[in-house]
């Protein structure tokens, strides 16, 4: 393991030092969206690497230390490791007021202004014209697929969506997520897509470039993708029809059937495990229920009856082989353009260890994500409309069934159970990142845990 350098002179930095380049990122990484630590104080930052991106622009790894943290479970130091872009100019213009970290006051680095690069257009299309020249650069390695020709001089947009990641748009062409919180190896959000264009799977966009860092460990940093430009997501179309109080059930109907493709395509492209070792799978699902009930005292009531849908798939006949999947599918994750649905980020779900995210999970998994979506959807509306829910989830199911050969509706016991290790999932995303929004998974919690399903 490579030692980690500290982050200002003196050592780790230190709560009560001011003015240097760590103490500005300490104070303003917690305050970024995608920052997933916002649960516990962050106690230190180390420097894992820095490296010269272009004149004026850095491109650093930092390890949070936050006390009570786990291991990602990747070989990097234990902790989250971000990725950084940084500015470093003596003023920052203006116009990137909402880009300043701030100033620095001492250290190598004093008297100069801090800005977060990704949110400046020059930065912006400096880092695709790195990606436009592959290449080694220090720990770095930009690579690109030579079949694709990017053209110089994109104008780069923000996506200013809150987001786990940060993504720029170029010319309405690419689009470029960088990732913040790095795990080491290879991030499935570049493996998966690679491999199904492999497939000749057209519900992925195709990676046309990325770049990695090879220190301290392999991490694949960011992938840059075409844009669909007259897309819009299944999140927004979905709100957009409860609020016309329209049906969706042919576009739920369509997009089962394109989610079954993906499968489809997921199945041929990575191994397949043997039929589901449901009894593993319950006991890690109650493991993940107990921790969860540990950090949101809501939950704690429903245990005994959540408990019930585990023990209830330990005992029924063992589902549809493990494959890989997306991991984390919901409305906001497939995008309908041209008539047709695309399905996007294959990171899975971000707070688990990257190896399990990884490996082969019964397809069910992203089935009831979805189904769980449209119940999230519908309980945007007052009053609720648990009848349009209802009918989407069905068509979802109709539609994956006929394409995929095999009915999820027919596995009640498996379905039950992703459901509910989804609805305690969400339950903990909530209570971190949206704490307004906790009752529509604890609404889920309490169906799943008092009337079973
Ligand atoms: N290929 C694409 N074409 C058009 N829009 C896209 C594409 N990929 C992503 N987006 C848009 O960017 C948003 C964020 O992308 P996503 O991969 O989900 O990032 P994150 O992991 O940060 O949530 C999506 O919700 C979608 O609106
Ligand atoms: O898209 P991400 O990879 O960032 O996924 C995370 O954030 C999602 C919210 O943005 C979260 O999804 C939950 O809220 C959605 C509505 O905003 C809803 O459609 C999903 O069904 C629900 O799970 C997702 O869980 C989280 O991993």
């Amino acid at each position: 393991m490579q030692k980690t350098a500290p982050l200002s002179a003196g050592g780790v930095v230190g709560v009560r030092s001011t003015g240097t380049l760590g103490a500005l990122l300490r104070e303003w990484l917690p305050r970024q969206r995608w920052f997933a630590g916002k649960d516990r104080p962050l106690n230190d930052l180390r420097l894992l690497s820095m490296t010269e991106l272009y004149p004026g622009c850095l491109h650093l790894l930092v390890q949070t230390g936050q006390s009570g943290v786990p291991s990602p479970g990747g070989t990097l130091p234990p902790g989250d490791c971000y990725q950084l872009l940084l500015g470093i100019q003596e003023h920052l213009s203006p116009r990137l007021g909402r880009a300043l970290i701030g100033r620095v006051e001492t250290g190598a680095l004093a008297g100069l202004t801090v800005h977060d690069a990704l949110q400046d257009p020059r930065s912006a299309h400096l880092l695709l014209e790195r990606m436009r020249h592959p290449g080694p650069l220090g720990p770095l390695s930009f690579e690109s697929d030579p079949s694709v020709h990017v053209p110089s001089g994109l104008a780069p947009r923000l996506l200013e969506a809150e987001q786990s990641n940060t993504s720029l748009v170029y010319g309405d062409a690419f689009i470029l997520k960088v990732f913040r919180r790095v795990q080491s190896g290879v991030n499935p959000d570049l493996e998966v897509p690679v491999a199904l264009a492999g497939q000749g799977c057209g519900r992925v966009p195709a990676p046309v470039a990325w770049y990695r860092t090879t220190h301290p460990q392999e991490a694949t940093l960011g992938v840059l993708q075409p844009f669909l430009p007259d897309a819009s997501d299944g999140w927004t179309l979905a709100l957009d029809a409860l609020a016309r109080g329209e049906d969706f059930t042919p576009q739920a109907y369509a997009l089962g059937g394109a989610t079954a493709e993906v499968h489809l395509a997921l199945a041929a492209a990575f191994p397949v495990g043997p039929l589901g070792d449901n009894a593993r799978t319950a006991a890690g699902m109650t493991e993940r229920l107990e921790a969860a009930a540990h950090h949101v005292p809501a939950l704690r009531p429903y245990v005994p009856g959540l408990t019930t849908a585990f023990g209830a798939l330990a005992a029924c006949d063992p589902g549809p082989p493990a494959q890989r999947v997306h991991g984390d599918l919901h409305l906001g994750q497939v995008l309908h353009a041209g008539r047709e649905w695309f399905v996007i980020d294959f990171e899975g779900e971000p707070s688990r260890p990257l190896a399990e995210r990884r490996s082969a999970q019964s397809p069910v998994r992203d089935i009831a994500g979805m189904l769980r979506s449209f119940d999230y959807a519908a309980r945007q509306r007052r009053p609720w409309r648990p009848e349009w829910a209802r009918r989407c989830r069905e068509a979802f199911c109709a539609g994956y069934a006929d394409r995929a050969g095999w009915d999820p509706r027919k596995k009640h016991a498996l379905l039950r159970a992703y459901e509910t290790d989804r609805a305690v999932y969400e339950v903990l995303y909530e209570a971190r990142h949206r704490p307004d929004w906790l009752p529509v998974p604890m609404a889920a919690i309490e169906r799943l845990a008092v009337r079973g399903g």
